[in-house]
């Protein structure tokens, strides 16, 4: 492994690992898009999927709300996207403006068309080169994120052909061919594993798994379609990461939707941190897990539409219910929206974002 600079801020590595810190550690996810005027400008220049394939393309974005927030947020997330998954398995996958899948996996047939080992290093190779780059870059100023998709979201996207307002054509495998259903989605996750493992190796020093569309699913239908899959990646990972002498990182995973399962998630999923959206109270959150794992998030990110008076308002009420559901106890939380930043926002908007957690975490 590549030496990198020493850490100065291990803030988020501190909390993740459920220890109490001084302050909040705060990062928000899409933190490198499409609200950051450099972002847009660098992207009108080149097609999505070329960047997140140019590592020092891949770099310079990642480095950018960094530069723009210094001393203010606590964590980098490499860009790249969930996407690049359903790629490395041999899909077409274009963005125009949003992902579009020309040959979608329309029958249980249609899986024989997926490459049937993905070498990650092949495949992916350059992500892992683009982490490599960015933590050199970082200079030890704040630790990166790696991350992937959780499998039944990307199983989503790959049957789907694209985003769903319904969900009819995965859910059509779950119900109609739930075996055939369960066979892909053990084989995506073999791949988050081995993509995963992969990252660390490269230089990610946490991890998140986005199952985006957990919420669409029943919570029995969650149990028995997600859940094992996203176990499967936690051991997965560990384990690998044990057989190969690479020291563990933290791992969380936002299971967007998926309020309905949090005990069970916090008691046996096998994540150190799970990431919340906006629809659940804090103090219900930390309640219901019981102080067996860290929470991230989760103020509405619409609300960054607001104004800074609303803005602190929200901010100052969150930061109150993650510390009275810990007994009055900062730490084991990590302070982020409830799901990605969006276009429309003004970037001081988000300055002032940053600034009012650090008002109202602060000992
Ligand atoms: C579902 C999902 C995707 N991608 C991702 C998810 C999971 C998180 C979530 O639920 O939002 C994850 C993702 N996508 C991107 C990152 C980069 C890291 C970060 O800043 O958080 C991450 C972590 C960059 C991106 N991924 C995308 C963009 C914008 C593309 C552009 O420049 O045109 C960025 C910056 C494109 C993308 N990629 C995807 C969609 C639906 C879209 C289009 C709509 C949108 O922008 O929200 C799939």
């Amino acid at each position: 492994m590549v030496e990198f600079p020493p850490l100065r801020n291990d803030l988020i590595l501190r909390a993740a690992r459920g220890e109490k810190t001084e302050r909040a550690p705060v990062w928000v996810m899409r933190q490198a898009g499409r609200y950051l005027p450099e972002f847009r400008e660098l992207r009108s220049k080149h097609e999505f999927f070329e960047i997140c394939r140019t590592p020092h393309l891949a770099t310079e974005i990642t480095l950018q709300p960094i530069r723009r927030y210094s001393g203010l947020v606590d964590a980098s997330i490499i860009f790249s996207d969930i996407l690049v998954i359903p790629q490395a398995l041999g899909m077409e996958v274009l963005m125009n403006p949003g992902p579009s899948f020309p040959d979608p996996l329309n029958t249980p047939e249609d899986v024989s068309k997926l490459r049937q080992h993905v070498d990650v290093d092949k495949e992916l190779g350059y992500v892992f080169e683009a982490i490599t780059q960015t933590r050199i870059g970082l200079k030890g100023e704040v630790p990166l994120i790696g991350f992937c998709g959780a499998p039944w979201t990307l199983f989503a996207y790959m049957i789907e052909g694209g985003g769903s307002k319904t969900f009819t054509k995965a859910k059509t495998w779950l119900f109609k061919y739930p075996e055939e259903s369960k066979a892909l989605l053990l084989r995506i996750a073999d791949v988050c594993v081995d993509f995963l493992v992969g990252q660390v190796k490269a230089g990610a020093q946490l991890l998140q798994v986005f199952d985006s569309w957990a919420g669409e699913l029943s919570p029995h239908d969650f149990s028995q379609f997600s859940f094992p899959t996203l176990k499967h990646i936690s051991d997965g990972v560990r384990r690998k990461l044990e057989q190969q002498n690479v020291p563990q990182v933290p791992m969380i995973l936002f299971a967007k939707g998926a309020n309905y399962a949090l005990g069970e998630l916090a008691e046996t999923a096998g994540y150190d941190v799970l990431g919340l959206d906006w629809c659940i109270e804090p103090v219900i959150a930390r309640d219901t897990v019981k102080g067996k794992v860290a929470l991230q998030g989760n103020i509405d990110p619409n609300v960054l539409y607001g104004g800074r008076e609303a803005i602190e308002k929200a901010v100052k009420r969150m930061c109150e219910g993650f510390k009275q559901g810990n007994k009055g106890r900062t730490g084991a939380w990590i302070a982020n929206l409830g799901h990605g930043i969006t276009p429309g926002v003004d970037p001081e908007d988000l300055k002032w974002f940053f600034e009012c957690i650090r008002k109202y975490t602060s000992q």
